[in-house]
């Protein structure tokens, strides 16, 4: 029996002489193997047949493509399925659809990403709907563009709107594609494929111009001022990321188009696209593109058939930083917020932080002032819970304080009704311990956001032994509706983010101690693509809640806590982080930070509590070893939120580190990357640094069982290995 081709194109040939092929690939009509054959064989049918005289090409289910199937670049990377370079190019794109005698023309619904894009760029005309988007976002899967976008993008909207589009990955809409030349007409979706025929037809009859996008040159700047775009595109490129070369090779093979010809592109394209589609930051890359769609997929929990719930009214308890953020996020997403607080000085305060927040998004320009209007007519301010008896969910956000917790969340039970969501965006505190005073721990559940709550995009779901999988689907459903990436964890002391958070400011702490230095620690992690080193941000996050959380850590997990007493001594001279402009680092007027020759004294003071002799080994680590030494323990420590089952999926691990702690993406996440490095090699460095320097670095048992076997630490790991990316 032969295999099942993943998705078709089908041909239908109307009595107006239009063939109307159709790309039906659910969900996204990504491009596989057997859809661009398919594709192939419809258009030398559609060229062959005298009844046809144009073409359409569209997409099924109100969806044209959304580029190269993904779920296909496994097994062209383990040296499966792949097509000779320029295959689809130059052979299909080029030398079939665009050469044709017959005209085409893309009907662009939903949308035109990617390879789908590239597709539509090839037909002769576009008209696509005014919401549907275009772009080409290979570069954030770490390719470029390898179906002809890198040539004819720039011809049809200018250099400089090509490379904002290629190098951000951004898509434009319909309707701005439109002003920009990418598409020719936006249509109402009935009236796409009918307008697409008519405009077929009409460039067969010369009532419109045939246009051929791999020669346009109107568009195109002229050769100096290119290059001008080009070179400070290139450094814009190196500046944002240092680590990354396919921005780079992108604008080389743009390049090479506009100064050799569209063709000389094509082939650059098509060679560089393949060794791309091989390189370690795509596999990290895709990795990370299908973690995230993973992470809503929680076996026992998603697979049960339940459907979420309608949330129509939600509570908030506390407008502090935290609290004032998620209830920006909501009514963003057009939830009616209740928001409580202790005193009308604290509830002016909170509100006062919600108009703040979508202010500033006026000031921005990313938002009208009749839609600031609207949303922020969505909060209102309560001191009471006389309000509370309809809402559909609470999400308590006050302090970090236990008993204060059990009081709420006892009242809770008394004023909301029986099916009421009652969550806590605790960063810490064990959730049956919150819940401890009342009987419904089947409808208790952590909503851990990260601040701001209405920026950044991770949401860590923590569900109990107890609480029940509706209120986890409810939760993840609306997760998705205010557009963050949710993460399902079970209950413990700093859930998963935290918990790898803090090794990482341990293992900071200990080697300064020790004799590294705090500033070459920063530069080393930042240099691998942290958004910071440890020490700025923990002066970003505040001394207090550094202590606040580390006391956690140290009361529940005591053979591995690293206790050195540099930050308590800071902060006892009233440095205590960028809000009193003196931490590790000393802060301008516009908060710029530059290192602080005083530093040197609270470090020693500190030694000499803590009895630690200066290392020299440790004074001259390379950036390598500050990498390891500091990563190691986080991988160590994901490794047992692993193996205890607080995280299902290892990948959880890794989208968790990606949003949670700003670990670098093309890395692939934690557990990703230690295997690209092996648990071996991750178990014997630990084992040295723990008979040199203490327990704080003792490999956990499940490491250990890991190294022995050889195995990779992500069990069941199908994945291609990526080798070490250089630090
Ligand atoms: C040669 C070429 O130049 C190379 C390329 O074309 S590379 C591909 C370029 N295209 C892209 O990068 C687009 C990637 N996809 C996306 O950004 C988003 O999925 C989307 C905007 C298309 C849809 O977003 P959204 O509606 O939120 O749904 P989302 O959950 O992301 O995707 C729906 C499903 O389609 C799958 N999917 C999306 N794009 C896919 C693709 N190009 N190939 C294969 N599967 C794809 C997702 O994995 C997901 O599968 P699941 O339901 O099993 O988890």
């Amino acid at each position: 029996m032969g295999r099942t081709p993943k998705g078709r194109a089908v041909m239908e040939v109307g009595a107006d002489g239009v063939a109307l092929i159709t790309l039906i690939n659910p969900p996204v009509n990504s491009l596989s193997f057997d859809v661009l054959n398919s594709l192939k064989e419809s258009y030398e049918e559609a060229l062959r047949r005298d009844d046809v005289k144009a073409i359409v090409i569209t997409g099924a289910n109100g969806k044209f493509s959304g580029g190269f199937d993904i779920t296909a670049f496994g097994g062209i990377q383990a040296g499966g399925e792949v097509s000779k370079p320029g295959f689809v190019s130059v052979e299909i794109l080029t030398d079939t659809v665009e050469a044709a005698r017959k005209p085409s023309v893309a009907a662009i619904d939903g949308l035109a990403l990617g390879g789908g894009l590239e597709v539509a760029m090839g037909c002769h005309a576009r008209i696509s709907t005014p919401n549907a988007q275009l772009g080409l976002p290979e570069l954030q899967l770490g390719i470029i563009p390898g179906f002809g976008g890198t040539q004819r993008l720039p011809r049809l909207v200018g250099l400089s709107k090509a490379l904002e589009m290629m190098l951000m990955s951004k898509p434009v809409k319909g309707v701005d594609a439109h002003s920009l030349g990418l598409v020719d007409a936006v249509v109402a979706p009935d009236q796409l494929v009918k307008t697409a025929r008519q405009w077929a037809l009409d460039i067969l009859e010369c009532r419109r111009p045939w246009v051929y996008s791999l020669y346009k040159t109107d568009k195109l700047e002229p050769l100096g001022e290119a290059r001008e775009i080009l070179k400070f595109a290139r450094t814009q490129a190196q500046k944002q990321a240092p680590n990354l070369t396919h921005p780079l090779v992108c604008i080389d093979v743009i390049e090479a188009g506009i100064v050799s010809g569209p063709v000389a592109g094509l082939w650059k394209e098509a060679e560089a696209f393949q060794e791309l589609l091989r390189s370690d930051i795509c596999k990290s890359l895709v990795h990370i593109f299908f973690a995230q769609r993973g992470t809503t997929k929680v076996p026992g929990i998603t697979d049960l058939g339940l459907v979420p719930r309608r949330i129509n009214k939600v509570a908030i308890l506390g407008g502090g930083l935290m609290g004032s953020g998620i209830a920006t996020a909501l009514i963003l997403s057009n939830y009616p917020v209740i928001l409580k607080e202790v005193n009308e000085k604290f509830l002016q305060a909170g509100i006062g932080r919600v108009r703040a927040n979508l202010q500033s998004r006026v000031k921005k320009g990313a938002m009208t002032q009749e839609k600031f209007e609207k949303t922020f007519s969505l909060l209102k301010g309560v001191l009471d819970y006389e309000s509370f008896k309809d809402v559909d969910m609470v999400i308590e956000a006050v302090i970090e304080n236990v008993s204060l917790k059990q009081q709420i969340f006892a009242d809770l039970e008394k004023f909301c009704p029986p099916h009421c969501i009652l969550a806590s965006n605790t960063s810490t505190i064990d959730l049956n311990l919150i819940g401890e005073k009342t009987r419904s721990h089947d409808r208790i559940v952590g909503a851990h956001f990260f601040s701001p709550a209405h920026v950044m995009p991770l949401l860590e779901i923590v569900r109990t032994q107890r609480t029940s999988p509706q209120v986890i689907v409810d939760l993840l459903d609306i997760g998705k509706k205010i557009k963050k990436t949710p993460v399902v964890v079970g209950n413990c002391t700093g859930f998963a983010v935290n918990r790898m958070f803090f090794p990482y400011t341990q293992a900071a702490l200990l080697l300064v101690e020790h004799g590294a230095d705090v500033y070459q620690i920063d530069r080393a992690i930042t240099k691998f693509g942290m958004p910071m080193g440890p020490f700025r941000l923990v002066d970003l996050v505040g001394f207090g809640v550094a202590i606040a959380t580390g006391g956690q850590f140290v009361q529940n997990f005591p053979e591995r806590t690293y206790k050195s007493m540099i930050i308590p001594i800071m902060q006892e001279d009233k440095r205590a982080g960028e809000t009193t402009r003196k931490g590790f680092y000393v802060y301008d007027d516009k908060r710029k930070a530059s290192p602080d020759p005083e530093l040197k004294k609270y470090v020693e003071k500190a030694r000499g509590i803590s009895g630690v002799a200066i290392d020299p080994k440790l004074m001259k680590l390379s950036d390598k070893d500050i990498v390891e030494m500091i990563f190691f323990p986080v991988v160590n420590e994901a490794c047992r939120v692993y193996a205890e089952g607080i995280a299902v999926k290892a990948a959880d691990l890794d989208i968790a580190g990606v949003m949670g702690m700003g670990f670098p993406p093309y890395r692939g996440g934690i557990m990703f990357w230690a295997d690209s490095l092996g648990s071996k090699y991750i178990y014997s460095r630990l084992e040295a640094w723990s008979n040199l320097y203490g327990g704080f670095f003792k490999p956990c048992a499940y490491l250990a069982e890991r190294a022995a076997k050889g195995a990779p630490l992500v069990r069941n790991l199908k994945l291609v290995f990526v080798h070490h990316i250089n630090t």
